[in-house]
């Protein structure tokens, strides 16, 4: 009779740093992440943004609770997810840094479509959301959003983030 092996057992826990670091290598689009509404203006740099279903179309929006714009998301409601181009790298270090909402939006022009959200004009494309679903996931709520309104605008190059830095996504030849 034949005895049976006894498993290896799995490994339990994947460090943080060796997380990340196997995450540097997933290419995102980068886009910022806007909101405006009875809780004030805010916008945050966000690669954790994707599909989730076309009927109703909805994206998903993974925001960290401890960011400084998160209590204004929520309050707010809506959201605008601002897909950039590659010579946008300025705006995207900008919204992912420490400087202050006014100094963020300073720099760009902006526009609004349904549902008050600052809609970043020159982006590759803006969608505009109501924000139907929050799930806490660890560190971050899962924001789902109901697009309702989208403009295309820009036909150019998409900004892509590998490697912890930047590159360009290029339409095929
Ligand atoms: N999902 C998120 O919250 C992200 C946050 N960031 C933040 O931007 C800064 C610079 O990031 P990197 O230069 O890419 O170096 P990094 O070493 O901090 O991150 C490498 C990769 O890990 C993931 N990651 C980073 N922080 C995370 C978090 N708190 N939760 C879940 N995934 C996370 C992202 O895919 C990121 O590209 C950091 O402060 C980082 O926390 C960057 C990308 C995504
Ligand atoms: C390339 C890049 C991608 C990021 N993606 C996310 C994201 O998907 N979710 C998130 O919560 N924060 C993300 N961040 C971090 C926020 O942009 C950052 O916390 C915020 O703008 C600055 O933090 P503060 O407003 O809390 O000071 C990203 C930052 C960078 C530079």
């Amino acid at each position: 009779m034949l005895a049976m092996k006894t498993p290896e057992p799995m490994p339990v826990e994947v460090s943080r740093d060796a997380f990340r670091n196997a995450m540097s290598v997933l290419a995102a689009a980068v886009n910022v992440v806007t909101t405006d509404g009875p809780a004030g203006r805010a916008g945050f740099t966000a690669t954790a943004v994707c599909s989730v279903s076309d009927e109703p179309p909805s994206l998903l929006v993974c925001l960290n609770r401890n960011a400084s714009v998160y209590d204004t998301f929520c309050a707010n409601g809506h959201l605008c997810v601002n897909t950039l181009t590659s010579g946008q790298q300025a705006l995207s270090n900008l919204f992912g840094g420490k400087s202050s909402m006014q100094e963020r939006f300073a720099t760009a022009e902006w526009s609004t479509e349904c549902t008050g959200a600052p809609l970043l004009d020159d982006a590759l494309i803006n969608f505009d959301c109501r924000i139907t679903n929050r799930v806490a996931a660890g560190s971050h709520d899962i924001l789902i959003c109901e697009v309702v309104a989208v403009r295309q605008q820009a036909d150019g190059e998409g900004l892509v983030y590998f490697q912890r830095g930047y590159c360009n996504a290029t339409s095929r030849a």
